[in-house]
C-alpha cells in the first residue's frame, strides 16, 4: 500500500522505497526519506501530541509569520506563528497514486481550528495542503480560499527543517546580494555580498523579493549532497539557525541539535497577501535532494 493511514499520521510510500510522514496535527510533514535516509530534522524532544507546534519537519505558519510586529494587524492577537501549525487537519486523502507520484490532501477550515483562536481570527478560510512524494523530489502545496464575505490579510511560510549532520560544514547560495533583514542585529536591513551564507553564530534572517530561481543547500563542502530548492508564488525566503544559546532556551529541542538542522523556509511574509472574498491563493515549494 503507497499509503497507510493511521490514527495520528499518514505515511506515503513510492515504489523506489522513498517515504514521508505527515502528521494531523498542524498537517506537519515530520520525515521525508530517500530510499532510507531521513532528510528532515525532528527534534527528538518534540512533542507530537498535539500540546505545541511540531519542532521539526514541515510546520505551515498560517496566518500570521511570527508575532505581528504592528498591533493594528488583523492578525495581531494570533500566537507567534499563528494558527495552523496548531491546529488539527482533516484527512481529504490521496490525490495521486501511480508508478512515479504518490499525493494526498489536508484540509483545514476556520471551524476545525481550536476556538481560542478562532476568537484570535475570526475569519472564514479554508486550506488544503499537498504533500507529493516522487523518489528524490518532495513536493508542498498550500492553498488558501477566502470563504468570508470580506478581505482579510494574511501570511504563509513552510518552516522546512533540514536535517544535515554537520552545520558547520552548510551553505546556502542563491541569495548573495539580496537584502535581508537580520532578527539578530535588532531587525537592520543588510546586503550580504558573500557567495553563499554559512553558519557560525545564531542565524535569523528574512530574505525579501528573492529573484533566485533556485535556493541550494549544501549539505557539506567534502560532497555534492544538496537540496535543490524551488519556490512556486513564495517570494521570500526566511534562514534560521538557533545556535547555542537559543538552542538551551527551547523546552522541545535538545541542547546539540543546532548541529544537525537548518532551516531554509519559503514564504510570503515581509508583506502581507490581501485575499479577496471567495478568492484563492496557491503556492510552495518542490525540493529535490542530490547526492
Ligand atoms: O520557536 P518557534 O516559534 O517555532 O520559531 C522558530 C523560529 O522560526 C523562524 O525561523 C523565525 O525567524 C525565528 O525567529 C524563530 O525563532
Amino acid at each position: 500500500m503507497p499509503v497507510e493511514v493511521l490514527e495520528d499520521k499518514v505515511i506515503l510510500k513510492d515504489s523506489k522505497g522513498s517515504s514521508a510522514e505527515v502528521y494531523y496535527f498542524g498537517a506537519t510533514v515530520t520525515s521525508w526519506k530517500y530510499r532510507g535516509k531521513e532528510l528532515l530534522f525532528l527534534s527528538k524532544k518534540s512533542l507530537l501530541d498535539g500540546t505545541k507546534g511540531i519542532r521539526g519537519g514541515i510546520p505551515i505558519i498560517f496566518p500570521q509569520f511570527a508575532k505581528a510586529t504592528d498591533s493594528s494587524a488583523e492578525t495581531a492577537a494570533l500566537p507567534q506563528h499563528g494558527l495552523a501549525r496548531i491546529s488539527k487537519f482533516e484527512w481529504n486523502g490521496v490525490s495521486v497514486d501511480n508508478e512515479s507520484e504518490v499525493s494526498v490532501r489536508f484540509g483545514l477550515n476556520n471551524s476545525q481550528v481550536p476556538e481560542n483562536l478562532q476568537k484570535d481570527w475570526p475569519k472564514k478560510f479554508k486550506l488544503i495542503f499537498t504533500v507529493t512524494l516522487n523518489d528524490d523530489t518532495l513536493k508542498t502545496n498550500l492553498s488558501v480560499k477566502n470563504e468570508d464575505t470580506a478581505p482579510f490579510d494574511f501570511n504563509v511560510l513552510l518552516h522546512t527543517y533540514y536535517s544535515v549532520p554537520d552545520i558547520s560544514k552548510v551553505s546556502v547560495e542563491g541569495l548573495q546580494n539580496i537584502s535581508y533583514i537580520d532578527k539578530v542585529k535588532n531587525f537592520i536591513t543588510v546586503v550580504d555580498n558573500d557567495k553563499s551564507v554559512k553558519f557560525t553564530q545564531e542565524t535569523d534572517r528574512i530574505y525579501g523579493n528573492v529573484p533566485t530561481e533556485i535556493i541550494k543547500i549544501n549539505i557539506s563542502d567534502e560532497s555534492n549532497e544538496a537540496f535543490l530548492l524551488q519556490r512556486i508564488n513564495l517570494k521570500d525566503s526566511v534562514v534560521w539557525n538557533p545556535w547555542i544559546d537559543k538552542a538551551k532556551g527551547m523546552s522541545d529541542f535538545d541542547d546539540d541539535e543546532y548541529k544537525q538542522m537548518v532551516c531554509v523556509e519559503p514564504g510570503h511574509v515581509a508583506e502581507y497577501i490581501t485575499l479577496k472574498s471567495e478568492e484563492s491563493w496557491e503556492g510552495g515549494q518542490i525540493i529535490q535532494y542530490k547526492h
